[in-house]
């Protein structure tokens, strides 16, 4: 198969771990005889630099032209530390989302066995945790207008807006997602307080009349904040609203063992993209320390969801699990005899090449 991709590393510790994601599709290539041609392309404030635009539009081609985008973090910290900066890193991820038309973000949570230890919860508690997170990734509050300051400068001001359009089109991946899993949904919300979260509630009990099979539920997300850490068993499908999926979905990272473990992909009408959940962890940038676990899953989330290669991608996975059992991980993980960044692609990568050496045996 030949297929393109976007590389779209970004900021801080986005080439790092995208470049190990790229070893391990390199390593899929080669083991199964794909072609994969890579395109790379500005975003963040690397794009600021050199072009004054978070998503330059030669970027935003890139993305229209290829098959799927990989994308690593965007962010820093001279941003961070300046309010009143009229261009924003993070206004490039939100453009490209909404350019793109990206609706759906899916981030897989689970628990690893050899990493049970390392977390703050209890092993009971997150052995055999899987569920995912189906978080509306183009609407709320991160978009809706108006937005800003008072002329006086004493107020500020963001508005959350959802239409039932855009509640059904996520929820409908939900509901089919729930069906090939163990068919439950969670609608996570805020509908004690906020009118939005009342549209969510309606318009998603009426559509689960389509899906028979699929047991609903319902959480006020203050709980489903304390449940994510006290029961997270109880999840199956989550569905939730940009902001609120952002958050829970950081707090989940937990039951994983670390913020640098969890994949994602978003999914719109026609393009996809695949990042890991985290940001651009300035505190380490360039220093080969950072976990690539997260952006190597999320590119066997693209070879899943964009081209179909099932096979190629449980490789990566297994491929992953491997080197955890071996305990070759960065710092975050295990802290003593910790692995670089490289270190651990590498080895990543190596057990993905050495499917070739069983298969010649
Ligand atoms: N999708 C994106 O590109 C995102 C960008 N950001 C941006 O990133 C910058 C930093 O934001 P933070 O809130 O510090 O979030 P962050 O996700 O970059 O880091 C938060 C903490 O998570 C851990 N962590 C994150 N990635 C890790 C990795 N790969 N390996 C090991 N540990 C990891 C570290 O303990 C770190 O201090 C900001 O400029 C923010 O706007 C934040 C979130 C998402
Ligand atoms: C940086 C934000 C715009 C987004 C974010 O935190 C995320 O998508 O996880
Ligand atoms: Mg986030």
């Amino acid at each position: 198969m030949k297929k393109s991709i976007a590389i779209l590393a970004g900021d801080g510790i986005g080439p790092e771990v995208t470049k190990q994601a790229i070893k391990c599709l390199d390593a899929v290539a080669e083991v199964f005889n794909h072609q994969f041609i890579y395109h790379e392309a500005l975003i963040g404030a690397v794009a600021i630099d050199a072009t004054g635009n978070p998503f330059p539009e030669a970027t935003e081609k890139v993305c229209k032209t290829t098959d799927a985008i990989l994308f690593g973090a965007i962010g820093h910290p001279k941003y961070d530390n300046d309010p009143s900066a009229k261009v924003r890193p993070e206004q490039g991820l939100l453009s490209m989302r909404k350019k793109l038309g990206l609706f759906a973000n899916v981030r897989p949570v689970n628990s690893y066995e050899v990493l049970l230890s390392i977390s703050p919860l209890k092993e009971e508690i997150i052995r055999g945790v899987d569920f995912v997170v189906f978080r509306e990734l183009t609407g709320g509050i991160y978009f809706g207008e108006p937005r800003g300051r008072s002329e006086d400068g004493d107020k500020a001001f963001d508005t959350c807006v959802y239409s039932k359009h855009e509640i059904e089109r996520i929820a409908h991946y939900a509901f089919q997602a729930a069906a090939k899993r163990r068919k439950k949904v969670t609608l996570v919300d805020k509908a004690n307080v906020l009118a939005t979260s009342r549209l969510w509630r309606e318009t998603v009990t009426k559509l689960a009349r389509q899906y028979p099979e699929i047991e609903l539920d319902f959480m006020f997300v203050d709980n489903a904040a304390m449940k994510i850490i006290q029961n997270p068993k109880h999840f199956d499908v989550v569905l939730t609203e940009n902001m609120f999926g952002d958050i829970i979905t950081d707090e989940a990272s937990v039951i994983s063992g670390s913020l640098g473990m969890l994949p994602s992909a978003s999914l719109g009408t026609r393009q996809s993209l695949f990042e890991p959940i985290h940001g651009s962890y300035p505190e380490v940038a360039g220093k080969n320390k950072a976990n690539p676990i997260g952006s190597i899953l999320s590119a066997a989330m693209l070879l899943e969801y964009a081209f179909q290669l099932h096979e190629e991608s449980n490789l990566i996975q297994e491929a992953v699990e491997k080197s955890l059992d071996k305990g070759f991980t960065t710092e975050d993980i295990f802290k003593e005899n910790a692995k670089t960044t490289e270190e651990v692609g590498d080895r990543i990568a190596s057990f993905i090449y050495s499917k070739n050496k069983a298969l010649a045996n």
